[in-house]
């Protein structure tokens, strides 16, 4: 039996609400089945796409004077509650399917970050839908966001994204783990908050989900990393004519590949760069990438990239 930590990709989640739960609804089956193979699940998310749509759609109510305000937090808040909501239904409908008594429940996490970040001064995390150059060029002059190209597919607002440093949910965590929970939790890599003199206080940043999963994976001592995205597998020459499926890859070959400018930066360089730290930072674990649709197929070893500290096998 195993502790593993799932991670789930914002834009691997769907644009709508009715695309997000029909993914949820296949990938819990999965989920479960991890469950019913008796291991220990922890499950968190991205936010990307739904933290951009909330705030898209608070900022246009509030510019027309439909409702105050909803600050970044807010909305880094309201969406760990909406995608939380569509997964702890889904995970409670097919544990219910498969006869399986457990409790799911989401924590609302915060994530305590450092206000010197320089990250702050330099926004990388893309968030919203994607736009084209001269469509962005044109909100950016009349709102003073700031855009960024996205991995070859359009072009995307983009937040700081300031590095986890401490879970500040984690004991709850943990005692609904050891509690036997199926816990949702650190979902949009939690909401950024900073400590001030007068306790915390969010921030408008998004952290990077795959970072936050690899601190809560080290932080709960789990045995595995399981990130799914919108690829069946990591790439060397992703995108182009030659490219080629890595299927399993130790750190330093990771390291050679980085070096080689392999990852794109913002999408899947952080996820890399996690699956490093935690695979790194204690002895036999593993990460996998793989898609939100071929978790049964990765586990199997018939696809996915599984990184390991070593060029040993190391499976859950
Ligand atoms: N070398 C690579 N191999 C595979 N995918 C890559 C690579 N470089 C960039 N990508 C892109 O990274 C994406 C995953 O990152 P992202 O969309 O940010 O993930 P998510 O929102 O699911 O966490 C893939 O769908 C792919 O478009
Ligand atoms: N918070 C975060 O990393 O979201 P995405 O997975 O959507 O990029």
């Amino acid at each position: 039996m195993a502790k593993i930590v799932v991670a789930l990709g914002g834009n691997a989640l769907g644009k709508s609400p009715e695309e997000q739960l029909k993914l949820v609804k296949h990938t819990a089956a999965s989920l479960v089945g991890l469950v019913a193979a008796g291991h220990k699940v922890v499950i968190s998310h991205g936010n990307g796409p739904q933290v951009g749509a909330i705030n898209l759609g608070m900022n246009f109510a509030a510019e027309n004077g439909k409702t105050a305000a909803f600050p970044f937090p807010e909305c880094g808040a309201m969406s760990q509650g909406y995608i939380g909501y569509h997964l702890q239904q889904s995970l409670q409908n097919e544990l219910h399917r498969q006869g399986i008594q457990k409790d799911v429940a989401t924590v609302v996490t915060q994530v305590e970050v450092d206000p010197s970040d320089s990250a702050f001064q330099n926004p990388s995390k893309p968030v919203g839908d994607f736009y084209s150059q001269a469509d962005a060029a044109k909100i950016q002059a009349e709102k003073g966001y700031t855009f960024k190209e996205d991995a070859g597919r359009g072009y995307r607002q983009v937040v700081p994204s300031p590095q986890p440093k401490t879970i500040v949910e984690l004991n709850s965590i943990n005692h609904l783990i050891e509690a036997g929970s199926l816990v949702i939790a650190g979902g949009g890599g939690g909401v950024p908050v900073v400590k001030t003199t007068t306790g915390l206080r969010g921030v408008p940043a998004v952290i990077d989900k795959d970072r936050s999963s690899a601190l809560l994976a080290d932080k709960i001592a789990a045995d595995q990393l399981i990130i799914l995205t919108a690829v069946d597998d990591v790439f060397v020459n992703y995108g182009q004519t030659n490219q080629r499926a890595l299927r399993h890859l130790s750190a330093a070959d990771a390291h050679r590949y980085i070096d080689d400018g392999q990852f794109a930066p913002g999408s899947m360089l952080p996820k890399i760069e996690a699956c490093l730290d935690f695979v790194t930072s204690g002895d036999q674990r593993s990460a996998l990438i793989t898609s939100l649709d071929h978790l049964d197929d990765a586990l199997a070893g018939k696809v996915g990239t599984l990184i390991t500290a070593t060029a040993v096998n190391a499976t859950v």
